[in-house]
């Protein structure tokens, strides 16, 4: 069984970014400049938009957090949203998810300029991404592909099992694991909620990729020998022993799976990491796009 290591290959990510940081300063050039914005203060967006910014500083990006309150409203969101599309200093930025019930999601996303939509989810990206052009990749699914390709799993001609249809992590997986390419190449099935006998998908699936919320959902004996399972899953689950008072589960029983498995994802430190650096890498990209326009 070979780890899928997260933790170490989104540091040498990040290393790989900072040299590039340094050779644009060495030129003359401005550094990426990366923007969060954050709605009210979730106890997980706080810690995941809290990393993003340690990590900007750790390899040279500027970086900005836009901490607004839980009772902002739609429309003042939308005058920030566009004072940011505006921003000639600003290279991208990212709405953190989820947000308040009285916010249009969606109307927030499409808002974003698409230039500066470093997390991907805008419906131009998404369609660049499905049509096989470039784009920004949203940073979970990113990750995905990237531990595949420096870990050299095979996915040509393989069965690839989604598990999960959400617009940020399962679906565009399904998409990039089938478009052409390596990582890619996969046949692909997509599984959800109403989905029936799932178990006679994972059995036979050479791929899984587990997208679901539900700790220690896949067990031993749903998957077969030698597959490679992909665990996006990050649940906190009260635990009263641990210093922070939760512990972290994925979706997968590590323990009983991880014996049948070629390759495997820990969680913490399997995608997680990797969707922070990825997301530092869309910002390089941003910075790259902008400065070959003279922006
Ligand atoms: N606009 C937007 N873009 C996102 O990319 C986005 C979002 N909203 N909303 C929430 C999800 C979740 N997400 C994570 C990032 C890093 C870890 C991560 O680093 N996890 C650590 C553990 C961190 C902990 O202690 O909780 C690990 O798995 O090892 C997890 C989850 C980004 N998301």
């Amino acid at each position: 069984m070979q780890l899928l290591d997260g933790k170490k290959t989104s540091n040498d990510i990040k290393n790989e970014i900072a040299v590039e940081v340094q050779s644009i300063k060495a030129a003359g050039g401005k550094v990426p400049h990366l923007a969060a914005v954050l709605v009210g203060n979730n106890g997980a967006s706080l810690t995941y938009v809290g990393s993003k910014v340690k990590s900007c500083q750790e390899i040279g990006f500027d970086s900005t957090l836009v901490a607004l309150p839980e009772t902002i409203t739609e429309d003042e969101l939308l005058a920030k949203i566009k004072e940011l599309n505006e921003d000639d200093n600003l290279d991208g930025y990212i709405v953190q998810l989820p947000l308040p019930k009285h916010i249009d999601e969606q109307k927030i996303l499409l808002a974003i300029d698409p230039d500066k939509d470093v997390d991907g989810f805008h419906p131009t990206n998404f369609g660049r991404m499905a049509l096989e052009m470039e784009s920004f990749i949203p940073a979970t699914p990113f990750g995905i592909m990237e531990l595949l390709e420096r870990y050299k799993v095979e996915t040509a001609g393989k069965h690839t099992v989604v598990i999960g249809r959400s617009h940020i992590v399962g679906r565009p997986m399904s998409i990039l694991m089938s478009r052409k390419g390596n990582p890619g190449d996969s046949t692909v099935t997509l599984t959800h909620s109403r989905t029936k006998d799932l178990a006679e998908f994972t059995k036979n699936a050479d791929i899984i990729i587990t997208a679901l919320g539900v700790p220690e959902f896949l067990k031993a004996d749903m998957v077969k020998e030698g597959v490679t399972v992909i665990d996006v899953g990050i649940t906190r689950v009260e635990d009263a022993s641990n210093a922070k008072g939760y512990v972290i589960k994925g979706d997968v029983d590590f323990d009983g799976v991880s014996k049948k498995a070629s390759f495997i994802t820990p969680v913490p430190g399997g995608v997680g990491p990797m969707t922070i650096a990825m997301l530092l890498k869309n910002t390089l990209l941003a910075r790259k796009m902008r400065s070959a326009k003279n922006k």
